[in-house]
């Protein structure tokens, strides 16, 4: 087979990488070697990475964090990865606005989704909750909400200032958000959704909220649905994790409720985002749940897991759903081997993490694939084809070593 026809059946994907700040570029270049291995290794796909200076320094330095017609370039990608933004030195709602919300909202990314489940080999801070007892995934209303931007201060300073923050709240934008959560609870096993607004004291806004979720709810009998107060769901979230399934919130709440929830199955340091256009009409955002974590920086101890489960997500939602799957596999094969970092109780560096999941993906296979008497890329791609055919032939076979050379 000619190496341009092998070629050709690879997808290539053009990915947008804005690391940002703090830990940001730490997690992300750990990311991306993921990424590339995982592509070499599997032979379906490639990535080609742009990188974005994008972050708190450009900002100090052009009074801005998205150059003019940024947005537009952005959009001619299939996807983008995304670090963390906020600095010490810059106030966190002007970092927050000026790139994560400045992308996030006007490429229509509505649908922010944050699965959560106990990986194997890591234990939740809860004594009664196991593996299994605690999977769920957080479906965020990412375009309005608490975030809408509206509102202002006047006579600042003053000891009569005022200062407003205006919730909108949009019958399209909810319902829309509804009708995306419960279409990802019916594709789940539980086929089960709990709404959460906070109707009592909201009484408008979210007063809609429930009042659309009960017209949505008549288009999908198929799926279980009750709600909850915010305030209430914290407490079941902590002592009836099983209960839960699928999860639909506000902007704000949400936010709040998924790192509660990744905390309790370990760490922030191990939960992916999805920030989605369902539309597909603009390129979707990836990037790890937490922020930029001052505390770990330059220190190369910060989990890489959430960036590494955040690549898997984006991986699934370029089509790839198998190849997603296997790379989840190789992170908990990694997490039980017990090479964790420090927020998980273990003792191993971003960079050990790392090689360990490089090598797994390695593994993944089935064979011990030594690369390193290849004279071209090319070679290379040819060489996976033959992998993949071999294995296909050897099914069964287990980490059988395989030293491919071809010109
Ligand atoms: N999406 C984003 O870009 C985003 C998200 C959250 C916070 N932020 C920004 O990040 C900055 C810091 O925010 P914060 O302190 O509230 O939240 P944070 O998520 O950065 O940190 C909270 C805690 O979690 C720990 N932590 C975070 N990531 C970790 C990792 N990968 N491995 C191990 N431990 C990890 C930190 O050490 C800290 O103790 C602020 O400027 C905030 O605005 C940005
Ligand atoms: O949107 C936010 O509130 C922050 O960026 C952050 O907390 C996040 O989760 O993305
Ligand atoms: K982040
Ligand atoms: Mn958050």
């Amino acid at each position: 087979m000619s190496p341009n026809l092998v070629r050709n059946r690879r997808r290539l994907y053009r990915i947008a990488s804005i690391p940002a700040d703090g830990i940001g570029p730490e997690v992300i270049s750990a990311g991306i070697e993921v990424l590339e291995k995982l592509a070499v290794v599997l032979g379906e796909f490639e990535f080609r990475f742009d990188h974005f200076e994008w972050g708190s320094e450009f900002y100090k330095e052009h009074g801005k964090y998205i150059p003019d017609g940024g947005l537009d370039e952005l959009k001619k990608y299939h996807a983008i990865l995304f670090g963390s933004v906020g600095a010490p030195d810059v106030p966190d709602h002007i970092s927050l606005w000026g790139l994560r919300l400045a992308i996030c909202q006007p490429l229509q990314q509505y649908a922010n989704v944050r699965p959560t489940k106990i990986l194997r080999g890591i234990s939740s801070p809860l004594k009664n909750c196991h593996p299994g007892d605690l999977d769920w995934v957080i479906i965020r209303e990412n375009s309005e909400g608490e975030y809408a931007g509206q509102g202002g201060r006047s006579h600042i300073g003053q000891p009569w200032e005022v200062a407003t923050e205006v919730s909108i709240f949009t019958r399209y934008c909810v319902e829309r958000l509804l009708r995306f959560a419960f279409e990802i609870a019916r594709k789940r096993t539980r086929r089960k959704i709990t709404v959460v607004t906070k109707s009592n004291a909201q009484r408008n806004g979210l007063v809609l909220w429930d009042e659309v979720a009960e017209i949505v709810k008549k288009d999908f009998e198929d799926v279980e649905c009750d709600k909850m107060l915010v305030d209430a769901m914290t407490t079941r979230m902590v002592l009836h994790p099983e209960t839960l399934d699928t999860i639909v919130a506000t902007n704000l709440h949400a936010d709040i409720l998924s790192d509660l929830a990744a905390s309790l199955a370990g760490s922030v340091g191990i939960a992916p985002t999805s920030n989605l256009d369902p539309s597909r009409q603009n390129p979707s955002m990836f990037e790890p749940i937490h922020g930029s974590a001052f505390d770990l920086v330059g220190k190369a101890i910060a989990n890489p897991v959430a960036t590494f489960w955040t690549a898997a997500e984006m991986v699934r939602w370029l089509g790839h759903e198998d190849a997603a799957d296997t790379l989840l596999d190789c992170i908990e094969n990694v997490c039980e081997a017990g090479i964790k970092t420090t927020d998980l109780g273990g003792s191993a560096t971003t960079r050990e993490v790392t090689d360990a999941v490089l090598d797994e993906i390695d593994h993944s296979l089935g064979y011990d694939i030594d690369l390193s008497n290849l004279p071209k890329r090319q070679s290379l791609r040819m060489g996976i084809e033959k992998t993949k055919e071999r294995q296909q032939k050897d099914k069964g076979v287990k980490r059988q070593s395989l030293k491919l050379g071809f010109d």
